[in-house]
């Protein structure tokens, strides 16, 4: 039997070989069986600002493990904010200060001691426009565990190729390995982020609009491969394709100039909102 290159299996299997748990908690073939609500980011009275400003206000809503939540809502509504707030990537915004309770797990995100760098390989983030490294698409992939494992040439190949099959590149990059990643089509390119991001083991896959810069056939693609990771991951999705939310998301957060409007099942948000304006959003009356 072929020992399994999951990052988690990888890298447990260096840290502690004597390590008796289930090293494997994320593999598709063993997941982890998680009750329906069991809750992975927990938010509470959270306040996002940048200088005076006050992007996000007084923010309470629980992010379900292993799901697919959407964040909906018109330009400027805070989605973006919040997302770059789960891990961290505001840090880099001088002006961006935040407030409230904001935990993955036992995490204190927003701790001064929660360093950023190992938050961000727990929860990785896929943007808009796909951003591979002016690298080989092998390197692409082989770049963040070349920084957080030591992994041998042959395990660090296997993992590579588990993450390109996990993120459905693999058949179409394969005999390519070696050539520039920024050759590939923007779907490609897009997936291969994925398998940049899934290639550290990390347990939330935050997505900003993953596919506003995609054809329709890309853009399925990767509605595909969610639908895919999320026995394995938590995915935040910010979208603002309303059939998109509604095909793939297990639950739908409405926000409004920065607040919370309606957070439910995705079903319940689009066929039975219990706001008006969440009804007023889905049905496209204004937005
Ligand atoms: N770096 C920044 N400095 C100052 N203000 C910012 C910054 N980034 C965002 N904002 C402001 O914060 C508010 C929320 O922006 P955010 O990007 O989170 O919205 P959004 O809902 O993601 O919008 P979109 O759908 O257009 O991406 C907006 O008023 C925006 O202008």
């Amino acid at each position: 039997m072929t020992a399994d290159p999951s990052p988690t299996n990888v890298e447990s299997t260096i840290a502690d070989s004597t390590v008796k748990q289930d090293p494997l908690p994320n593999r598709a073939s063993n997941p982890a069986p998680k009750p329906d609500s069991q809750t992975l980011i927990k938010i509470e009275n959270f306040d996002a600002y940048y200088g005076d400003f006050q992007a996000i206000h007084s923010l309470d809503i629980q992010i379900p493990q292993n799901k697919v939540t959407a964040f909906i809502g018109p330009s400027g509504c805070g989605k973006s904010t919040l997302l770059r707030w789960i891990n961290r990537m505001n840090d880099t915004v001088p002006s961006a200060h935040a407030n409230g309770t904001l935990r993955m797990g036992d995490l204190d995100i927003l701790a001064s001691t929660t360093d950023a760098v190992s938050l961000r390989r727990q929860v990785g983030i896929v943007f808009q426009k796909p951003n591979p490294f002016p690298k080989s698409i092998y390197d692409n992939v082989a770049f963040g565990p070349r920084l957080h494992m030591r992994l041998t040439k042959s395990e660090l190949d296997e993992l590579v190729e588990w993450s390109l099959q996990k993120a459905a590149v693999w058949e179409e990059v394969k005999d390519r390995l070696k050539k520039p990643a920024l050759g590939l089509s923007g779907g490609q390119q897009q997936r291969l982020c994925i398998a940049r991001a899934i290639a550290v083991g990390p347990k939330v896959l935050l997505m900003d609009e993953p596919c506003s810069a995609l054809d329709p056939s890309s853009t399925l693609a990767i509605e595909d491969l969610m639908d895919e990771l999320r026995d394995q991951y938590t995915i935040v999705i910010v979208t603002h394709n309303m059939q998109q939310a509604s095909r793939c998301s297990d639950k739908t957060a409405f926000f409004f100039e920065g607040r919370l409007v309606e957070f439910g099942e995705t079903e319940q948000v689009f066929t039975l909102p219990k706001k008006q304006q969440t009804e007023d959003y889905v049905s496209g009356r204004f937005g």
